[in-house]
């Protein structure tokens, strides 16, 4: 059976730095003979603030830390799944999006992240993400890769089961959550919706992380325990969130690998129809 790999990262405003992370996952992917590499949210940088996240923006075909991936993609023979920024049309923005890149290192798929996490939890995180993100308008249809079709959905997207029934719908089997979960909301819900998801559409949930916290400021933190959750819901890999003294995620660098048995998820899918009664809650269509 064919093998995915989650890459944890914790990616920080230096762009040579990322890349470097990401080319060590990259070997340790290649070398544990994974037949895709999956990478967080937002893996090029993160910016300490709104501004800064727009200004380090490039645009795809000049970003080296996307050029960088695509070369070591082609020389390993290894697709892979990885969140970057790219720009937006007002030049105050940038789009949250989701590439992947085949095995000759050609982007072949993109996906603009369609739900952005605003949010003002009292002593928990507040953020705004559409002051420096444009949302997407659209889904992408799924797509065939080595390890079965999958269908491109990005962290917030997690906590809306419309769009992941959607790509199900359209026949998805395996489902992306790249991420850069805040630690009070991961702790709180990260494991039970990326399971919740599996569960309710009876896919493969790969979800790659970001760990630690992404600049001297420590003023972005993220959650980790980066997971790959079968159709199930069982957690058939997982990375941890454990931080170091100095605030750096310990499983940054790490990877973890899960076979995807996609007669399993026939056999879920065979064993337990879910077959939706619209007819009689016509408005969840
Ligand atoms: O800022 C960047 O460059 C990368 N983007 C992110 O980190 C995004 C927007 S701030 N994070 C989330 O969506 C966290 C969701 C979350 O934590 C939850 O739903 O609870």
């Amino acid at each position: 059976m064919p093998l995915a790999a989650i890459g944890q990262i914790c990616s920080t405003s230096s762009m040579t730095h990322n890349l470097a992370q990401c080319r060590s996952l990259i070997q340790k992917a290649s070398t544990a003979g994974a037949s895709a590499l999956f990478l967080p949210e937002a893996s090029d940088y993160i910016g300490s603030s709104a501004t800064e996240t727009v200004s380090l923006c490039q645009p795809i075909d000049k970003s080296p830390f996307v050029l960088g991936l695509q070369a070591e993609a082609a020389s390993h023979r290894l697709p892979i799944n990885v969140g970057i920024h790219e720009p937006a049309s007002p030049p105050t923005k940038v789009k949250n999006t989701l590439i992947w890149i085949d095995a000759t290192g050609a982007i072949v798929q993109r996906y603009q992240k369609l739900h952005l996490f605003d949010v003002e939890i009292r002593n928990g995180p507040i953020l705004k993400e559409s002051n420096s993100v444009e949302k997407g308008t659209r889904l992408e249809d799924p797509f065939p890769t080595a390890l079965g079709k999958v269908g491109l959905l990005i962290c917030f997207d997690l906590r809306f089961p419309e769009p992941g029934l959607a790509l199900r719908h359209r026949g998805a089997q395996i489902l992306t959550y790249p991420s850069a979960f805040t630690v009070p909301t991961g702790k709180a819900h990260w494991a039970t919706l990326l399971r919740a998801r599996a569960i309710e559409t009876q896919s493969y949930v790969v979800a790659a992380a970001q760990v630690g916290f992404h600049n001297e400021e420590k003023t972005r933190r993220s959650y980790g325990h980066g997971m790959i959750v079968d159709p199930w819901g069982k957690v058939v890999a997982e990375l941890g969130g454990e931080e170091d003294d100095r605030g750096r995620g310990l499983d940054a660098g790490e990877i973890a690998v899960a076979e995807i048995d996609l007669e399993g998820l026939e056999k879920v899918r065979r064993e337990m129809p879910l077959l939706r009664r619209t007819d009689v809650y016509p408005e969840i269509l």
